[in-house]
């Protein structure tokens, strides 16, 4: 197995361009590859769940022209959804945004198509989507177990209809719904029964919906009305963001390292819930600084915290390894999916960030973090979680520094995250 060996960071300065956004990236492939028109997708994510969606699409007969750097996608749009003559079998490794999108689009077409991934995807359930598009005439059989893929699909259309999902485990199921409901033959009601988990990415879904032409009544997020048999517009053009996840690591390191760190890309004006790991990072001392498309993270002593981040899922990761530095207990509450994700995150975190010496209370649904005196060297397992690599990078601004076991776990969204990060350390 590679091992990447980080030596104590003594300073962390300068400006770093965050790849394209996940979240919006694979959004907008499969609404671009459902809609009439030709759309330019410019600082498209380069990363394995980007592929994932690139490499199905192409399967479903969808063209599209990608740069040299693959950075820049122009892709032909469908008009309409996706048809198959012959059964398809589409692998879509690890990422949950493209496989609960494509398991409710392929409804909405004619074909038989199979949809599978890593052996972790078989452990990630998607019962509560199935169930849901039920309602509306789709046939999903389940090839191994109950509630979770693989799946096969037979595509036949879906009707209009009132819908009541559970969003209770995860946003993409309710994300997913709503992309296809405008496509659907009639109009769509969707009841959202329970709480709804990480609610601000239905606000970057509602938002991508916009830009293709399909507006959402969206009642408090407790019902949404979709109008159906419409048609996504290509936008022509599309601009997507930088990932505001992949933000919170060089952020973090900014208000550890006590220098100054600058993330181009994502800002005030971002779509994405995860900017908010920014306001998390100044709940605990962090000097923030906002522009349009910027955020700045100056370093100052950090204290913990107590925070509910339901909101932010992802970026939560990072403050729970910022906490090491925090001056107190941090508790994190309010993340019962953090185990159900790449891995139990819950757990692998709990039981990594014991190796270098904190004292963790692992619950059900929430974390607590006491930091130790001094940090212990540690071999960090990674669980083949892009986050927990990336997260435990911070690690390095400790004495002890920090070896990180299969680093190129990253390549599920930030490939070079490596190579960044040692570009603005000095050791
Ligand atoms: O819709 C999205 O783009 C995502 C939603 C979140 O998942 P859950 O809604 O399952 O928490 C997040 O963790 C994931 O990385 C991306
Ligand atoms: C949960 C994540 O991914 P996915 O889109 O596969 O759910 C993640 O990126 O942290």
């Amino acid at each position: 197995m590679k091992q990447l060996h980080l030596n104590k960071v003594y300073r962390f300065n300068g400006e770093v361009n965050i790849p394209g956004s996940k979240s919006i990236s694979n959004r907008a492939l499969l609404l671009a590859a459902l809609a009439k028109g030709t759309t330019t997708l410019t600082n498209l994510l380069d990363s394995d769940d980007i592929r994932h969606m690139l490499t199905a699409l192409s399967q479903l007969g969808i063209k599209y022209q990608l740069s040299a750097d693959k950075r820049t996608c122009t892709v032909t749009g469908n008009g309409g959804p996706f048809n198959s003559s012959r059964p398809l079998s589409l692998f879509l490794g690890n990422a949950g945004t493209a496989m609960r999108p494509l398991c409710a689009a392929l409804t909405l077409g004619t074909g038989d198509f199979e949809l599978t991934g890593e052996p972790r995807m078989e452990e990630r359930p998607i019962k509560d989507l199935v169930d849901a598009i039920a309602q509306l005439g789709a046939n999903i059989q389940y090839l191994k177990n109950d509630g979770f893929p693989p799946v096969n699909i037979l595509g036949s259309g879906l009707s209009g209809g009132t819908v009541k999902i559970s969003g209770a485990l995860s946003s993409q199921f309710l994300t997913a719904l709503l992309m296809v409901a405008p496509l659907a033959k009639g109009d769509v009601n969707i009841e959202v029964v329970g709480e709804l988990v990480s609610k601000p990415y239905i606000d970057i879904t509602l938002a991508l919906m916009a830009k293709f032409g399909v507006s959402v009544d969206n009642q408090q997020y407790q019902r949404f009305h979709v109008k159906g048999n419409q048609q996504y517009i290509a936008p022509g053009n599309l601009l997507v963001e930088g990932d505001a996840s992949s933000a919170s690591y060089f952020l973090a390191a900014g208000a550890i390292a006590g220098g100054e760190i600058k993330v181009t890309g994502v800002g005030k004006l971002s779509i994405q819930g995860d900017v908010k790991f920014a306001d998390a990072l100044a709940a605990m001392g962090a000097d923030i600084e906002w522009g349009d498309d910027f955020i700045i993270a100056r370093g100052s002593k950090l204290h913990g915290i107590d925070m509910d981040m339901n909101h932010i899922p992802d970026a939560a990761m990072t403050i729970a390894t910022a906490a090491l530095f925090a001056e107190g207990d941090t508790q994190l509450t309010n993340i019962y999916n953090w185990r159900i994700k790449e891995t139990d995150r819950l757990s692998a975190m709990a039981t990594e960030l014991r190796k270098v010496g904190a004292t963790v209370v692992e619950g059900e649904d929430f974390i607590k973090i006491t930091p130790p005196v001094a940090m212990q060297h540690a071999e960090i397992d990674t669980y083949n979680d892009h986050r927990m690599a990336m997260c435990f990078s911070l690690v390095a601004f400790s004495d002890a520094g920090v070896t990180i076991n299969d680093p190129d776990c990253t390549s599920k969204t930030f490939p070079d995250y490596f190579a960044q990060f040692q570009l603005l350390a000095c050791h």
